[in-house]
């Protein structure tokens, strides 16, 4: 398995697969200005974002603090209340969620398993997929057998069957020991580098995702801080200070949160993402 330093992920020229020239001067997903006010609450708002083609952006921040809310809207698949987002026209998504209910009691082989609802996934192409993620051996297992890792490597190959232009994983590492976590980080990467896909994950394990990223988003409701994680994570006072915490690194926060996590001192002065200055 080839796997790709964190740093060397977007690559700005245009890139020829086959006899396409695909351009990169779109980014997959545009969101700008999004919010999410529900029932008087606001859960999100004034997120700025840009995902370009084969960049992984992670998406880190205290429960509660909106990530699942925001990989929603960015799918489509709930609308924000202000901003927009734009998505490549004809862009494929492969989308893994946070949690996926199986019903132990009914019988499914892996193999059926990724191909059901999975628009264009035959058998030959579940197979694949299972190869990429190192599960081959899986295909014929039954879902309700596999162990907490086992099970994220089928849901990977899931999301990555249709070799999809863009992946969204929201946290997926879940139910997976340390050890086992840096390993789909690699996988992650090495999908990126043989799909060319862009990846937007939400992770909580900032010390073990960093070396497979290109680009952090800490938000809490908005974007606290962003940046890319290779300039600290050389850094013995971060590692120090934030090692296995969620926390921001790019800059200070002048700025708290209330218990709901409201801005209670909102003098932020982080840049948007996007922004030349990043
Ligand atoms: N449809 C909804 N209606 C009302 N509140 C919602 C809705 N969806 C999410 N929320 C609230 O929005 C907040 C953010 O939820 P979200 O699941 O996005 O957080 P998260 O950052 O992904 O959390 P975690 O790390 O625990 O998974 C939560 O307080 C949640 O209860």
């Amino acid at each position: 398995m080839r796997y790709r330093a964190a740093g060397t992920g977007p690559d700005p020229s245009p890139r020829i697969r086959g006899d396409l020239i695909l351009s990169h001067s779109e980014p997959l997903i545009t969101a700008s200005g999004l919010g999410l006010e529900i029932a008087g609450r606001l859960l999100l708002h004034d997120i700025n974002l840009e995902l370009q083609q084969r960049e992984i952006v992670t998406v880190i921040g205290p429960n509660g603090a909106g990530k699942t809310t925001l990989l929603r809207l960015l799918l489509g698949l709930s609308r924000p209340t202000s901003g927009t987002v734009r998505r490549r026209p004809g862009l494929t998504l492969g989308y893994m969620p946070q949690r996926m209910h199986i019903d132990p009691s009914m019988p499914m082989s892996v193999q059926r398993f990724l191909q059901l609802g999975n628009d264009g996934v035959d058998a030959a192409a579940a197979r694949a997929a299972l190869a990429r993620v190192g599960a081959a051996r899986l295909e014929q297992a039954g879902l309700a057998e596999l162990s907490g890792g086992e099970m994220q490597r089928v849901l990977l190959a899931r999301a990555a069957a249709r070799r999809p232009q863009l992946l969204v994983l929201d946290e997926p590492t879940q139910g997976v020991d340390v050890s086992g976590q840096a390993e789909v980080y690699q996988l992650i990467a090495s999908l990126r580098d043989e799909l060319g896909c862009g990846v937007l994950l939400v992770s909580h394990d900032l010390h073990v995702v960093m070396a497979a990223t290109d680009r952090v988003l800490c938000i809490n409701q908005h974007i606290c801080c962003h940046g890319h994680p290779e300039q600290v994570s050389r850094d013995p006072a971060f590692l120090e200070l934030f090692g296995d915490k969620v926390a921001p690194y790019t800059h200070q926060h002048n700025h708290a949160h209330d218990l709901s996590g409201d801005v209670v001192h909102h003098q932020c002065n982080h840049d948007r993402p996007g922004d030349s200055s990043q």
